[in-house]
């Protein structure tokens, strides 16, 4: 599939700036009612199980400077990992006195590079398509898709601190009318049955049962529409999660599937693979970045191993509703 060109002028993209942010922590308490920064009300569902209220909690609380840092270099704020070669002649000297800024610009220049790519999966969308974007973090990815397609973006997540951020940044970007988050579990949203033109989960298929959630995507899809998921993956070709997989697992309190896991429940749920890409070599670059930064938070070793042990694999699968 070739890649498509952006429906908005360059001008019009995202301006490089650091962004100012109104964080009102004071707010994600335990509460089922928030005022939002926005100074509306919202309701905030009560978690659909104890697993649930510990996501939910966990990413309240998630404020890693590798992921906030990163973050402020375009105001694009990302919970996933980057793919594609280091740029050596950007970085330049590890002895300069900018090095480190330019590796935090690097890595992130990687994760939304790892963005560009599942949208340039997504199939045709319109500007007036609808997308979903199930576990949207901090929103990162719905205003890269916003951007390109011009198009509404409804993302979800279990957070409502990260709900909150994701509205906040698309107020101010001005794209409010277009991007918003809401406190939802992805398993049940509030979309209408083939409403979607396509959607994604970003790195957030390992906290959910496949069936379940595959089965959603197939309800809220138009009959044609298209699924992308980029995830991290055990390999059935290892046997068994390895020690490097578990320990991963336990780092995020999640559940990594199989390969086997993502095709079989693809299947059973209307979801036809259109491609599989094997992402594993484009992602090694980051880590092995990532593990010589001061912003390395214990986890790049696990990934690493695991990604070279073949015991873990980073996959892009495009489905196609049938
Ligand atoms: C690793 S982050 C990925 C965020 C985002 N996709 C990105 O690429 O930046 C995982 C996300 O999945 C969300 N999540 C996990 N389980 C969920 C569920 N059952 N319903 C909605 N969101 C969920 C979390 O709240 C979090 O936002
Ligand atoms: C590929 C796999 C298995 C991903 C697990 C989900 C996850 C936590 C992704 C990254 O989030 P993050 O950006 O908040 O993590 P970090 O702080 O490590 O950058
Ligand atoms: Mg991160």
């Amino acid at each position: 599939m070739g890649r498509r060109q952006p429906l908005l002028a360059p001008d019009e993209h995202l301006p490089v700036q650091p962004a100012r942010f109104l964080v009102r922590t004071d707010l994600f308490v335990t509460s089922t009612e928030l005022t939002t920064a926005q100074g509306a009300h919202a309701f905030v569902p009560s978690p659909a199980s104890p697993y649930q209220g510990d996501i939910a909690r966990y990413w309240d609380q998630e404020a890693r400077p590798v992921n906030l840092r990163l973050g402020e270099v375009d105001g694009l704020y990302h919970h996933h990992y980057g793919i594609g070669d280091v740029d050596h002649a950007a970085l330049g000297d590890a002895g300069d006195s900018g090095y480190e800024q330019r590796l935090i610009a690097e890595l992130h220049r990687l994760e939304s590079a790892q963005t560009e790519v599942l949208l340039d999966h997504l199939g045709r969308v319109g500007r007036d398509d609808m997308l979903v974007d199930a576990g949207c973090g901090r929103g990162g990815s719905m205003v890269l898709a916003h951007q390109r397609f011009g198009c509404e973006v409804r993302g979800v997540t279990l957070s409502a601190k990260q709900a909150d951020f994701a509205n906040q940044r698309a107020i101010e970007l001005g794209i409010e009318d277009h991007v918003q988050a809401r406190v939802c579990n992805m398993l049940e949203t509030p979309f209408d049955s083939g409403q979607a033109a396509a959607s994604w989960n970003n790195e957030s298929s390992m906290y959910v049962d496949l069936h379940d959630l595959f089965a959603e995507h197939a309800r809220i899809l138009a009959a044609g529409g298209r699924y992308v998921t980029i995830t991290g993956c055990w390999n059935p070709r290892y046997g068994q999660p390895s020690k490097w997989v578990s320990q991963i697992n336990a780092h995020f309190e999640c559940n990594i599937h199989s390969r086997r896991e993502y095709l079989r429940a693809m299947a059973d749920n209307r979801l036809v693979p259109q491609a599989v890409i094997d992402l594993t070599g484009a992602t090694l670059p980051y880590w092995e970045l990532r593990a010589t930064s001061s912003l390395v938070t214990g986890i790049e070793e696990a990934f690493i191993n695991s990604y070279k042990d073949g015991s873990f694999q980073y996959l892009l699968i495009a489905a196609d509703r049938v």
